[in-house]
């Protein structure tokens, strides 16, 4: 007799032992049915080894018919959980995202002739032999082409005209063709090519970081990694921030390869999501691009993993399991041991102090080819160019744009705040609009004539008296938001066509994904936009970005405030200038003199990283020291409060750990619920998520109070 260990996707502390029984072969990995309580549930067996004498187990009930998950994926789920302080469970439950996709897919009756000609052949009869194809198809499309009934189609069956054939809904991939002929590459991108084809030789782990400048043909480089791993006969995954998932992006794939890549990101449907997962699983998908969540597909045989755009932000889930999908594809590749590519023109510091100290490959694109140079940066000191009374824009940046228009030429006007005005104010009182549960700003939103809180998404009819000394009219927006922008820029250039770009006025992805697109082809004068134009596009006739607020990031305790800026600044400059002709940016600031700014506009990234590096080295913060943050919340303050604070008494003591706080974090309120920060500095010898692990282990939050762990955090909200 055998146990078996059983995951569920739940949030419980690990697996639990069931009897196997007698007649049921049984392996790791497989999946199978056991009763939990009165259900039914679908689990995936970890482990297997002798029953017990004496310990009576209940029993699994059945085997799922299908392929099982690979020893490596049950340990990326296992290594993940450890890693991000999280259950198991809670990972697998990220893993298996369609449960339809463990069956195999449902089928339709196609159609089409056999060759034989019926006796009585009609005039409809006819027009469904000849006119009905292509075949084999579903009797409705036949009939549709042939201009008959459905019941001619079937007739023709009767008959033995045509045969009924039952093919699977979820059609099978394309292959990509390696050899598709792609772009020819420049020297300096042949070379960069070569040093990451040369590491998927090894077929082994390896990572490499490719540090090239915006624009300068990093996905036409890592594609010939892509060709490499095919050839191989292995799967690939690229995954990309969300917001890249556009037309324009895929289509590129699509061009290099030759068909259309597997997609995966969270507004794929139901259908096709079981369709991917399936063929992923199966080994038959072989190109999968994909937001953070497709690095949690059950490959069969994954031999590359892409990170395009490795230092973004989203790459980190902030909810449920908190883990990098940067860091963890890293994980996965080298317990499967295959290769990973970093890519970026703005790497982060880890990945930067990586690839210096050799732990990564680290690969150099230095120039954009052809004609393209790289974008200059200037910037625009606000206290000797102020825009007009109550304006936003100075005017080396409306001659700017004006210039643009006159060439033909797009501009982008970036800020990153959503709606009209940051702040509402009211001019007799002072009373500033605030969330009812949250510690957040109401912003105004003019388009919707909203006031918003942009943490939790409520929002209320902007009042025309105010809440407090129910002055009238006396509410007044201050500050910019893109809205407000767009507005001014209408002022300054009337005819052109002016569209805003944040989460907004885009709604849903799709939504976003259209109006990017829109942008590339040149539809748009003039963009004004949040963040969410900075990821990765490909603007061929954009040449001037103007950064309306840089310093906008630079401000409050966040660690990585400057790298962040840094990052972000480069990347919306570098949209400029990507074709032909040359690209400029200007940044508006009341610090010219801060070393971020100063090094964007030297264009000298060292400068930028000593500096940042050094004082990263003197606090002991990463790369050079380990960080975990704790975030404590409930309902009622002083229960979170004194919860904190026990937290805090029960830590575990340990050489190289210090534990600072409890602390009241920027936001202090969320959705109602109270919130106390922690973080955790640890020397870098020390295991953090084994260390948090115990720690956690001591303390039970009271029901509705949450104690969350957060392992390297990239938020400090
Ligand atoms: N060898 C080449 N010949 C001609 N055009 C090229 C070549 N390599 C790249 N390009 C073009 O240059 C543009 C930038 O390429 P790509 O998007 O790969 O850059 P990137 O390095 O990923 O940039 P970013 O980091 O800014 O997103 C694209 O339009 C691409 O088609
Ligand atoms: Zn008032």
């Amino acid at each position: 007799m055998q146990n078996a260990q059983i995951l569920f996707p739940v949030n419980v502390p690990g697996a639990f032992d069931y009897a196997v029984p007698k007649d049921m072969e049984l392996g790791v990995g497989d999946f199978v049915y056991a009763p939990i309580g009165k259900q039914m549930k679908l689990g995936v067996v970890t482990g297997l080894g002798p029953a017990e004498e004496g310990r009576k187990l209940k029993e699994i009930a059945e085997r799922k018919l299908t392929r099982p998950l690979s020893p490596e994926m049950i340990k990326f789920i296992e290594w993940t959980a450890k890693y991000n302080v999280a259950s198991p469970g809670q990972v697998f439950r990220m893993v298996l995202r369609s449960y339809k996709a463990l069956d195999p897919s449902p089928v339709v009756s196609h159609y089409s002739p056999t060759g034989v000609t019926p006796s009585q052949l009609t005039s409809s009869r006819r027009a469904v032999l000849r006119e009905g194809g292509p075949f084999p198809a579903r009797a409705s499309e036949i009939a549709a082409r042939a201009g008959v009934s459905a019941g001619v189609v079937k007739g023709l069956v009767k008959v033995g005209a045509m045969q009924e054939l039952a093919l699977p809904v979820d059609a099978p991939f394309q292959e990509p063709n390696p050899d598709h002929p792609g772009m020819e590459l420049t020297e300096g991108q042949e070379d960069a090519a070569k040093e990451l084809v040369a590491q998927m030789q090894l077929q082994d782990f390896s990572v490499s970081l490719l540090d090239g400048v915006t624009g300068s043909g990093k996905t036409e480089v890592y594609f010939e990694a892509v060709a490499e791993a095919l050839r191989q006969g292995g799967q690939v995954l690229i995954l990309v921030p969300e917001i890249a998932l556009t037309q324009a992006g895929m289509s590129r794939f699509e061009k290099r390869f030759g068909v259309k890549p597997a997609e995966w990101h969270s507004a794929v449907g139901d259908a096709p999501r079981r369709r991917v997962w399936r063929e992923v699983a199966q080994g038959r998908a072989k190109l999968v691009v994909g937001a953070r969540s497709a690095l949690y597909l059950p490959f069969a045989d994954l031999k590359l993993i892409v990170v395009d755009e490795e230092h973004d932000t989203s790459y980190k889930q902030e909810e449920g399991v908190i883990y990098n999908a940067r860091d963890m594809a890293i994980v996965r590749a080298k317990l499967s041991r295959h290769a990973v590519i970093l890519a970026s023109a703005t790497p982060s510091l880890e990945s930067l102090h990586n690839a210096r100290s050799g732990r990564f490959a680290h690969i150099v694109l230095p120039e954009r080819p052809g004609a393209a140079i790289l974008p200059e940066i200037g910037l625009v000191d606000l206290k000797d160019n102020p825009p007009e009374k109550g304006d936003f824009l100075s005017q080396p940046l409306i001659e700017a744009v004006k210039a643009g228009l006159e060439q033909g030429d797009q501009s982008m006007l970036y800020l990153n705040r959503r709606g009209y005005a940051p702040l509402i104010i009211c001019q007799s009182c002072g009373e500033k609009l605030k969330s009812p549960d949250t510690d957040s700003w109401l912003v105004e939103h003019r388009a919707t004539g909203r006031a918003m809180c942009h943490l939790t998404g409520f929002s209320m009819r902007m009042p025309t008296l105010c809440p407090n000394c129910k002055a009238e009219d006396s509410l007044t927006a201050v500050g910019p938001g893109v809205e407000r922008v767009a507005e001014e820029a209408a002022r300054h250039f009337p005819g052109a066509k002016i569209e805003i770009f944040s989460s907004d006025t885009a709604g849903n992805p799709n939504a976003i994904r259209d109006r990017m697109d829109r942008m590339a082809a040149g539809e748009i004068d003039i963009l004004v936009g949040t963040q969410m134009v900075v990821k990765g596009h490909n603007f061929p006739h954009l040449t001037f970005v103007g950064v309306v607020d840089g310093d906008l990031g630079l401000a409050g305790g966040d660690p990585r405030a400057g790298e962040r800026t840094y990052q972000t600044l480069v990347q919306v400059a570098g949209r400029a200038g990507r074709a032909e002709k040359p690209g400029r940016a200007l940044i508006q600031t009341h610090q010219p003199e801060h070393e971020a700014l100063l090094a964007l506009a030297a264009g000298d990234r060292e400068l930028f990283i000593g500096v940042e590096l050094a004082m990263r080295e003197m606090l002991g913060l990463p790369p050079f020291g380990k960080l975990a943050a704790v975030i404590i919340s409930g309902p009622d303050l002083k229960k979170t409060e004194s919860l904190s604070k026990k937290m805090v008494s029960v830590a575990p003591r340990a050489e190289g750990i210090e534990i600072l706080g409890p602390s009241e974090p920027p936001i202090g309120r969320l959705r109602g619920l109270y919130r106390r920060r922690l973080f955790i500095q640890a020397e870098p010898g020390v295991n953090l998520p084994r260390y948090m692990a115990v720690w956690r282990a001591r303390i039970r939050p009271p029901a509705k109070f949450k104690i969350q762990i957060d392992i390297d955090p990239q938020s400090f909200m």
